[in-house]
């Protein structure tokens, strides 16, 4: 049986990225403000281009803190944050959606979403994706740490130099390997768990453009911030 144990520097990089990661909460308000009311689809959208444009600041501010992000070439900083957001988003959504309430919210949550303003036609990719999530519990390190693989993704459009991108990802990789091993011993499947839920992510990403110029009601507006980091407008 392989002993797993983890070195004194993957314990500074795992309290970088798990600090950096707690100043990144967004606001769960999201969460409390869906509960509080039910919304009409334009308040709903309104609610969402919000919560989205102050994630992805929140986000870049996380992503400076990953160990050597900030020594890539800039252009290559710009293509994974732009290549990896709404991918943090979603992962971000789920991780939200899947925290326990008290008995019967989640079930409203559930249901105050569905009735957003998203198209049918979505919902079953989008909540497939929060359930794969929440039936991980994850811990808030595994997700931090994923947060950032999803960023460090070499293969963004567009990243000139990609071994630079890969020797970031690495280590946290191998953290996080080590981390399921040491926090689930009874699912040796679980890295490869975790793995698995990052491409399910990325096809959520193939639908969002077409989830918010769906959504129903007429006139979408983005924010400039949204429409470049979103395929819209
Ligand atoms: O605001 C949202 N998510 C933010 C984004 C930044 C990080 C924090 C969470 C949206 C809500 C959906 C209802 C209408 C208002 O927006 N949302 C989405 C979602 C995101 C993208 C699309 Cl295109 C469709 C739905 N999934 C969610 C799951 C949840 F549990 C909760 Cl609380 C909210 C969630």
């Amino acid at each position: 049986k392989e002993k797993v144990e983890i070195t004194k520097e993957q314990q500074a990089l795992m309290k970088v990225i798990a600090d950096a990661y707690n100043r990144h909460q967004i606001p769960q308000d999201v969460a409390k403000k869906l509960l509080q009311d039910q919304y009409s689809a334009e308040e709903n959208f309104l609610l969402l281009t919000e919560m989205a444009t102050s994630q992805v600041q929140v986000l870049v501010e996380f992503t400076k803190n990953i160990p050597g992000f900030l020594s890539l070439n800039h252009e290559d900083q710009i293509a994974l944050l732009k290549g990896s957001a709404v991918e943090a988003m979603f992962l971000r959504s789920a991780q939200v959606f899947s925290k326990k309430m008290p008995n019967g919210h989640n079930e409203v949550l559930e249901d105050r979403i569905r009735r957003s303003g998203i198209s049918e036609e979505f919902m079953t990719p989008m909540f497939n994706f929060y359930k794969s999530i929440g039936v991980l519990h994850m811990v808030q390190e595994e997700q931090a740490l994923l947060t950032a693989i999803t960023i460090l993704t070499p293969d963004r459009p567009y990243v000139k130099d990609q071994q630079a991108v890969e020797r970031l990802q690495e280590p946290m990789l191998d953290l996080l390997r080590k981390l399921c091993v040491l926090q689930h011993p009874q699912k040796p499947q679980y890295f490869a768990c975790l793995l698995g839920r990052l491409t399910e992510l990325r096809t959520l990403n193939y639908y969002h453009a077409e989830m918010l110029t769906s959504w129903r009601m007429n006139d979408h507006k983005f924010t400039p911030l949204l429409c470049e980091i979103w395929d819209v407008e």
